[in-house]
């Protein structure tokens, strides 16, 4: 149970938080919603690159894990501080940690994208090359992270299904459901 008290953001000014397992769509979701939204966006893993000069695959080699976890935890902690109604994707790996969880669920509306393992399989060719975390593993090995990973996204606001949607269909449901949010906490008169 958590046991710091959550900040009080106007629920319009929280920034959205999208979460999940990598390469369900944060990036290129979020970066849809934005603009649906006219808000800005942030994408943790480029943020950091942004900061620290480096990729991620070139933070992990150089510096392993533990180093990328912490300047990860410093950077989502930073933005969810710093800044109000922006949509910020997190990497796959972020809620692994304890206090960006606590961080977001306090301070943001935080939304879990989720996809089945069968339609993920389907997409893993497409991001080995930039994601050192799954790099020499076995298929099996990357379900066991996938199956391992799911109780760290349980924590959220509401779950988007992402199963046979296309990014921008994601997009709009997700812009729905946050109006319709909106509306029921803070109805506009
Ligand atoms: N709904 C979708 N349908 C089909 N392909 C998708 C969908 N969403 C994302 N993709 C594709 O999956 C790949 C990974 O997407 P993206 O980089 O947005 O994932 P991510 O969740 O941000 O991953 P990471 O956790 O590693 O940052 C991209 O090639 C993207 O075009
Ligand atoms: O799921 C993970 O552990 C990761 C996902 C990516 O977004 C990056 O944050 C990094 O490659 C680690
Ligand atoms: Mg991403």
């Amino acid at each position: 149970m958590r046991t710091m008290s959550r900040q009080h953001i106007p629920v319009r000014a929280k920034n959205i938080v999208l979460i999940g397992f990598m390469g369900v769509g944060k990036t290129t979701i979020g970066k849809l919603v934005a603009d649906k939204l006219f808000r800005d966006f942030i994408d943790i893993d480029i943020e950091i690159e942004r900061r620290y000069g480096m990729t991620i695959p070139e933070i992990f080699a150089q510096h392993g894990e533990g180093y990328f976890r912490e300047i990860e935890r410093h950077t989502v902690i930073d933005i969810c501080d710093n800044k109000q109604c922006n949509i910020v994707s997190l990497g796959g790996g972020a809620f692994k940690q304890e206090a960006i969880r606590e961080k977001c669920l306090d301070s943001c509306l935080v939304l879990f994208l989720d996809l089945s393992w069968d339609r993920w399989k389907e997409r893993m060719d497409l991001l080995i090359e930039n994601r050192p975390v799954l790099h020499n593993k076995s298929v099996d090995e990357v379900q066991q992270i996938f199956d391992e990973r799911q109780a760290i996204y349980a924590e959220h606001n509401a779950r988007v299904t992402t199963d046979n949607l296309n990014p921008e269909e994601v997009a709009d449901y997700i812009v729905e459901i946050l109006k319709l949010g909106w509306e029921l906490h803070e109805p506009l008169s």
